[in-house]
């Protein structure tokens, strides 16, 4: 993205961005609440237009596409939500299907809910989650941490190119948080494509990430090696503490 920015009325969220994210990198976001990150997501996966500025996914601009062709972009980019965006009283398998949907046609979305399709699939996508056997439980019924997981399956089973997470990990503890950032590092890897990760925990982004972009005020004022930076270091500059 080249100068973009995003104006919700009086207030800016995003001013002059100017980002580009290779194949094959694994980017962090930082930045206190409210710098902009999840904005950043959601112009990178087309959901938010920007006010100005230029923007190509994987060669083209989702504000210019429609149906079809807006359908076939949003399949190869993946995103874990800071709201997951689960239906809770659906059962894991349906969530984790979800992630589906976009190669899947209408009547097999559908006839899924009955009988759900691609179960091996699924089953394998929630064992590497940690969440082995749980197909059939009500997604509701599942803790925070556990629900956040069921997110990442349904990652797992879309297999995109682009990997966009906002606080992938916050519900989870230390050691399933660094299973979680290695498995959408592996993901991304998978399909040629780059992980761009909004993250809180500073030591999380250095251990998983090659480069780090930092926002204050919507605006890029880090964008770094990730070997060049410390966890002490970014925590006093950017006010994200884990
Ligand atoms: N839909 C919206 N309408 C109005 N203002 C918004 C909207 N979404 C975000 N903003 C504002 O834009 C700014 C950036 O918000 P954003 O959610 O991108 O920040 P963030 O860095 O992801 O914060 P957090 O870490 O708390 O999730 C904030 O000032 C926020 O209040």
């Amino acid at each position: 993205m080249r100068g973009v920015a995003v104006r919700y009325g009086p207030s800016t969220a995003l001013d002059g961005v100017d980002l580009t994210v290779r194949a094959g990198e694994r980017v962090a976001v930082v930045g206190a609440s409210g710098a902009g990150k999840s904005t950043l997501l959601a112009v990178a996966n087309g959901t938010v237009a920007a006010s100005s500025g230029s923007v190509r996914v994987l060669g083209a601009d989702p504000a210019a596409l429609r149906g079809r062709e807006l359908r076939r972009l949003r399949a190869r980019v993946g995103t874990v939500h800071q709201h997951l965006q689960l239906v809770g009283p659906l059962r894991v398998v349906h969530n984790v299907n979800a992630g589906r949907l976009g190669s899947w046609s209408g009547p097999r979305a559908a006839w899924s809910l009955l009988h759900p399709q691609g179960v091996a699939e699924v089953a394998e996508a929630l064992d590497r989650v940690g969440l082995a056997g749980r197909l059939h439980e009500r997604t509701d019924r599942l803790s925070g941490g556990q629900q956040q997981r069921v997110a990442l399956a349904r990652l797992l089973v879309q297999r995109p190119e682009l990997v966009l997470a906002d606080e992938p990990a916050s519900a989870l503890d230390p050691a399933l948080a660094d299973t979680a950032l290695t498995l959408l590092a592996g993901l991304a890897g998978e399909r040629g494509g780059a992980l761009l990760a909004c993250l809180h925990d500073p030591a999380l982004a250095l251990r998983h990430c090659d480069r780090v972009v930092g926002l204050v005020g919507g605006r890029v004022v880090l964008d770094a090696p990730a070997g060049t930076l410390t966890v002490a270091g970014l925590e006093s500059f950017f006010g994200v503490h884990r």
